[in-house]
């Protein structure tokens, strides 16, 4: 079976490309080669490869700057992911998708469960909730992983920002009135294969029972501040977390107070899925962090 992944330079592309490599034959086009903002050029792509499983892990990103592109956020996190259920209908291939707890709007007292009614406070969210609708709607077999708060040693996430920060200042102000689960972009692909694992084995019958949403983050919860003081402490980065509010911090794009998801679906199906420190731990035991210098 021939794979399509889209987004294998990012977080999650990144750790998936080696684990999807077994399972068939892998196509990962570039950003160049397949742009989700050309869906022309995104549908030629399909046609071509013709995949029996496409993997889209690429998306518009970038949180604050979606506020004054959301005309850009839309065509790539919803229809591009559209026109991927479209031609996956046509062809008779599987979908698995990524979105976010940021579909939430961060009111719950408790973390979010798949059947929990999604209601974005940002641009961002807005596009990525559009995506899995236009997904979920096309009637085709589909897998949607909302994950949050992903880091790792590849891309642009907040771990390696805060060790960049951390060489050019001695404090940091840090929100520390939004809550969530750090999860490493590696806890992301290894469940994800586990879940294609189990479904490429299981065929039909298997999309149809187990097919849908599901939540996919770290176990346990921390705020910005405590997860920056848990990379400084587990790198031995000398650098003071000052916590401060989101309103303080004043970022352009609003963020939801409460971004837990519970995973206990996935669990059931795929086995535990680890506790947010453990999983830092494991993520800079597998790479030394750029600047800690709590390695040598
Ligand atoms: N980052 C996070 O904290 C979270 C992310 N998610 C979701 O998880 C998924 C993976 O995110 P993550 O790995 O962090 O993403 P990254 O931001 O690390 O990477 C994004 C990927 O998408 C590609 N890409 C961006 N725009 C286009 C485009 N127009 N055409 C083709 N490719 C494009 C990028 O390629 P290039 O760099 O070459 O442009 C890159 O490979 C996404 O669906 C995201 O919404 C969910 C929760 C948290
Ligand atoms: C850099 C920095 C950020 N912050 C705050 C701002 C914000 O509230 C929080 C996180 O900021 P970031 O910009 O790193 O993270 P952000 O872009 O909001 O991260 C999100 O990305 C998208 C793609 C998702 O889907 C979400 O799950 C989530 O991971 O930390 C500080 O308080 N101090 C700082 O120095
Ligand atoms: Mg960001």
């Amino acid at each position: 079976m021939r794979i399509l992944l889209t987004g294998a330079s990012g977080q999650v592309g990144h750790e998936l490309a080696r684990r999807l490599r077994p399972l068939g034959e892998l196509v990962a086009p570039g950003h160049a080669q397949c742009d989700l903002a050309d869906l022309d050029q995104l549908r030629a792509v399909l046609r071509a490869v013709r995949p029996g499983l496409i993997v889209n892990a690429a998306a518009y990103t970038a949180v604050d700057r979606a506020q004054d592109e959301g005309a850009l956020a839309m065509r790539i996190n919803a229809d591009a992911p559209a026109l991927m259920a479209q031609e996956a209908r046509v062809l008779g291939a599987a979908l698995l998708h990524y979105s976010t707890d940021y579909v939430f709007d961060g009111t719950s007292a408790r973390a979010y469960a798949e059947t929990d009614t999604p209601a974005p406070l940002n641009v961002y969210g807005q596009s990525k909730l559009a995506g899995e609708q236009a997904i979920a709607a096309a009637g085709i077999a589909h897998l949607i992983v909302r994950t949050s708060w992903l880091y790792g040693m590849h891309g642009n996430n907040f771990l390696l920002t805060m060790l960049r920060l951390a060489r050019e200042r001695t404090q940091l102000r840090i929100v520390a009135d939004q809550h969530g689960a750090p999860t490493w972009s590696g806890t992301v692909a290894d469940a994800s294969a586990r879940l294609l694992g189990l479904a490429l084995a299981g065929g039909a019958p298997w999309w149809e029972r187990h097919g849908g949403l599901y939540h996919l983050s770290s176990q346990g919860q921390t705020s910005w501040a405590g997860f920056a003081e848990a990379i400084f402490s587990a790198t031995g980065t000398a650098c003071q977390v000052i916590p401060i509010s989101a309103a303080e911090y004043g970022a352009s794009a609003p963020r939801p107070a409460n971004s837990l998801l519970d995973s206990g679906k996935l669990m059931a199906l795929c086995g535990p899925l680890p506790d947010w420190r453990a999983a830092l731990a494991a993520c800079l035991a597998e790479a030394p962090a750029p600047g800690g210098s709590g390695q040598e």
